[in-house]
Parts: C-alpha cells; structure tokens; sequence
C-alpha cells in the first residue's frame, strides 16, 4: 500500500515537472519532447533563451556601429540575391581568398598574397583579391532547397562572415542565413545511455544550418571558476570564443570569453557528442572587427535523414590544431588519470573512448 501511494506521488510529481518543462518550451518555435524510455523530464534549472546573456565584464560591439557594405552592393541588382561582387564586397574584407582563381590569373599576386597570409593569418591585407560567399544560394527553379555552406567553409572552418544591419544589400542577400535563426524542426529527445539528445524532424542537406549555441557570455577566469567547481560534465556546456587568439595581439585563452549553455541557452545545449558526427560547429561573425563575441552556427557536415541524432564532436578542432588533437589522444590513452573523465558512448567505429582527451 505505502509503495503504490509513493509510486502515485512520484508519477504525480514527475507529470508536474513534464508540464512545467513543456509550458518552458512552448515559447520555442519549433522545438517537441519526446521521451520512450520512462517518464523524467530534463532539469526544470534550464531556461530558454533566444540570444546571449552577457555577464560581468563582458562587452561586445554595438550593432549599430557595425561596418556594412555599400555600393556597389544593392539589394536590386541583377539577380536580386543580395551581394554578387566577390572582389568589392566590403563585408568579405576578410572573407576567404579564391586561391586557385588568384594563382591562374596573377601568379606574382598569388605569391604576394601567401606571405602577407604566413604574416597576418584571418586579416591578412586581401584588399581587391576575388574572395569566397559563404553559401550557395536556392537553385533558381526550386527556391525552397535551402541555402548550404559552400564546400570549402564547410571543410576548412574559416570564419563566416554575414552581412549585418547597415549593409546596403538588403534583406534577401544570399549572405544573410545564421542571423534569420533555425528554419528546421527539432526534438529533444530521451536516448537509451546518453541522457537527452536532439534530432531533426526533417531531412537535412549537407552544408544546412541548423542552429546557433547560445548561453551566458562570461569571462574565461568565471569559466575556470565554473569548472573547478562544476563537476566533470561542466566542460561540456562551455565553448570558448577563442577562434581569434591567435590573430589579435590583446586577446589570449585568458582574455578571450566563454559561452556557458548549462543553465541558460537553447536546444543546442542538448546536443550529444559522437566521434564521428554529422554536424560541426562554425564561427560566424557580421561585423569584421569584433573579435571577442560571434555567433557558434551549426551546420550539417552531411546529408542527415530526419529522425537522426545530430550530433558533434566536443574536440573538434581547426584543421591545423589536428595533431595536437592527436598528439592528446595518445598521451590520454596511457593517462591513469582517465577515471575521472567521462567515458563516450556515441558508438562510432571510430570512438576515442573519452569526450575530453
Ligand atoms: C551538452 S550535454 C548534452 C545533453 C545531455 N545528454 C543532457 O541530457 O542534458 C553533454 C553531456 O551529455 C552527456 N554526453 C554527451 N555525449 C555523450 C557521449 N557520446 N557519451 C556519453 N555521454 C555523453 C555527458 O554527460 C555530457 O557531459
């Protein structure tokens, strides 16, 4: 008698936490719950947000002082899409160099490019030099694909570069789709052996965005404080915004800020790890010169089935930090200190074992 009354107080309790979390999630545009497995609901200690919550002693540029292109960017040139001039286009000042287009063309250019490159990596002077768009916009006759990433973002994790509010090209410009938000449905959903995890409602096309992390924006010394203190999951929730650090002469791994999505942020944050993914992360930014605060997109690496896990790797790194990655992979291998890292479950053929080595 007295357990069937606390099994009845504890369903009771547990549908009252489904309804809170539900009427949390109602404010988010396409976003369900699903769970198969049994009858909790995640944390009610998570608040949905919409943009960054900046802490104590961040900063971030005003968007009205951002630098916008101009002419000849308009929004009613020839094909109606926005920017189309890959060599003047203000807001592709540090957008990727077409390398192989430079080369052909201008070869002496080309040599002078890639030592003013070696010299100032992302802000190297590429003043008139033909630069990369970073989607590929509808094909005419079917408007409703939509845009991807071009393939060489996708595969190099060069910054993205959107344009922003003072541009001249207007609303439709082919370089405006992280700052429109997710266009796709998700579900948070219950996994057998990972807690909660997030899929797709529809298919998804390789290059596709998907959404952006969103969190509280803190300082690197709170997030070392956070960690210290938040147990061995905390390192999960915190992404650093250190794309530039090694660009800027006054922003380092101490200076640089943090987003925290634990507490605070959106569906992103319920994003499970795999060692072999099919999503990545990328650093879009609309305005050249801030540096400390950009948006965290994630795009499809592949074509994804709806119904499908999304997934990344929490140790994804830039192309040229791949060594170190496996350098650590090796040296985690034989760490006694392994124990306390969380062990990964994604089941890939290819799992390293651990999330953070
Ligand atoms: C950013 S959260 C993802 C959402 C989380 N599953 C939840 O239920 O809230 C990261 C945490 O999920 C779990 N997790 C994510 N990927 C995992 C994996 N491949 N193997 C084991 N646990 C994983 C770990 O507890 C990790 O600290």
């Amino acid at each position: 008698m007295l357990q069937d009354a606390t099994q009845a107080s504890t369903g009771k309790a547990e549908q009252e936490i489904r309804l809170a979390f539900e009427k949390k999630l109602s404010h988010v545009q396409k976003v369900r719950l699903e769970n198969k497995f049994d009858e909790t609901t995640p944390s009610l200690d998570f608040t949905f947000i919409d943009k960054f919550v900046l802490g104590d002693g961040v900063y971030r540029s005003d968007p009205d002082a951002h630098e916008g292109c101009e002419l000849p960017c308009k929004s009613n040139m020839g094909q109606n899409i926005g920017c189309e001039y890959p060599s003047s286009c203000k807001c592709l000042e540090f957008a990727a160099v077409i390398e192989e287009e430079l080369e052909r063309k201008d070869s002496q250019l080309f040599q002078k490019y890639l030592q003013e490159k070696a010299k100032s990596g992302y802000f190297a002077d590429t003043k008139g030099l033909p630069k990369r768009f970073p989607y590929q916009r509808p094909p005419k006759d079917n408007p409703l694909v939509p845009a991807k990433l071009q393939k060489f973002y996708l595969e190099s994790r060069y910054p993205i570069y959107e344009c922003n509010l003072n541009c001249d090209c207007g609303p439709v410009c082919k370089s405006r789709v992280v700052q429109k938000g997710r266009k796709v449905p998700l579900t948070i959903f219950k996994t057998a052996n990972r807690g909660w995890g997030v899929k797709c409602d529809e298919d998804l096309i390789k290059g596709e965005f998907i959404d952006t992390y969103i969190g509280e924006v803190i300082t690197n010394h709170e997030a070392e404080r956070r960690e210290t203190t938040g147990g061995k999951d905390k390192a999960s929730y915190l992404y650093s915004l250190d794309k530039f650090v090694d660009d800027v002469a006054d922003l380092t791994h101490d200076t640089c800020f943090v987003v925290d999505g634990q507490f605070m942020g959106g569906v992103t944050r319920f994003i499970n790890h795999s060692c072999e993914p099919n999503c990545r992360q990328y650093t879009v930014s609309y305005n050249k010169h801030d540096l400390r605060v950009y948006d965290l997109a994630f795009f499809a690496c592949e074509d994804v089935e709806a119904g499908t896990e999304l997934t990344f790797d929490y140790m994804d790194k830039d192309e040229e930090e791949e060594d170190d990655v496996k350098r650590k992979r090796e040296i985690a291998a034989n760490d006694p200190d392994n124990k306390n890292k969380r062990l990964c479950d994604c089941g890939a053929a290819k799992c390293r074992g651990y999330l953070w080595v």
